[in-house]
């Protein structure tokens, strides 16, 4: 089984789109609105940024969540006890970003957006009737002018060999926000997990947008859409020497928003954060 890519401008494209969703947890989409000369430009002055001590003039704020998270600090995944092997950056328009990446990185934000309040349509329209009258508001509605988006820019170092045992670049996890818009990196290793447990490849193509579901829209569904776990493994020979960089953006509501019966988007948001200890 793969994934398959799914043409934005097709007829058919939206169904096509919520079915893939609610089949593997992900979406592939060609032939979409993002600049991809943005997108690479991005890549470029973000990695320059990444080999400066800029970075560290930005170290993040744990009250604010903004700014540079070193490699030292990077994430555990839940479930796991080694670090992964990354380092990234935190952007919100109200947050600190270097004077000079500003303007990319911000137009990069608005347009991924708009078109992920697109997609959230798509999603809404194509849900079966019981699961649609689960959404407290419409989707693309809870992420309306939503403070809580945040755009992370990573960087995966190159391998030295003295990385700890067992350590990948991104362990296996899932998303813990509502819908997550990824343009392919700029070299692969993004995995998803199957329903039958095998990992595949996501098609990493230059180019190519993922996009994929975070527990929220779980939650929010009732487990129609399902939040699936997916990983990115350490690059094998000569891309062993290369970064990678990659640019999620993860789409969070508006706090306020109740998920389910049991959860606002805070709470869940709250308790997850918990759980992982960085709160
Ligand atoms: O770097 C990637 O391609 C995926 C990153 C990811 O899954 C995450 O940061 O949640
Ligand atoms: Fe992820």
């Amino acid at each position: 089984m793969t994934l398959e890519t799914i043409d934005y401008r097709a007829n058919d494209a939206a169904e096509k789109f919520v079915t893939s969703l609610r089949e593997t947890g992900f979406g592939v989409l060609t032939n979409h609105p993002i600049n991809k000369q943005l997108v690479e430009e991005i890549y470029q002055e973000w990695h320059q940024f990444f080999n400066s001590d800029e970075k560290r003039n930005y170290l993040f704020k744990p009250e604010t969540q903004d700014g540079f998270f070193p490699a030292e600090v990077s994430e555990t995944a839940k479930g796991h006890s080694v670090k992964d092997i990354k380092e990234y950056f935190h952007v919100y328009p109200w947050g600190r970003i270097p004077e000079t990446l500003r303007d990319n990185i911000l137009t990069y934000y608005n347009n991924a957006n708009n078109l992920a309040a697109e997609l959230l349509e798509w999603v809404e329209q194509y849900s079966p009737a019981d699961v649609k009258q689960k959404f407290s508001i419409a989707l693309p509605k809870m992420i309306e002018n939503s403070q809580k988006t945040l755009l992370r820019v990573l960087h995966y170092p190159p391998m030295s060999g003295d990385e700890e045992m067992g350590a990948i670049r991104a362990a296996a996890h899932e998303d813990i926000n509502l819908l997550t818009v990824l343009p392919a990196a700029n070299e692969p290793g993004l995995q998803v997990q199957l329903k039958d447990g095998n990992w595949i490849d996501v098609p990493s193509d230059f180019g190519n947008l993922i996009i994929n579901i975070g527990d929220m829209l779980q939650e929010a569904s009732g487990g129609y859409f399902p939040s699936t776990s997916h990983r990115v493994i350490n690059p094998e020979g000569l891309d062993k020497t290369k970064s990678r960089i990659s640019l999620p953006l993860f789409l969070h509501p508006n706090p306020e928003v109740k998920l389910s019966d049991n959860y606002t988007a805070d709470s869940y948001l709250m308790e997850r954060l918990r759980e992982l200890g960085v709160i």
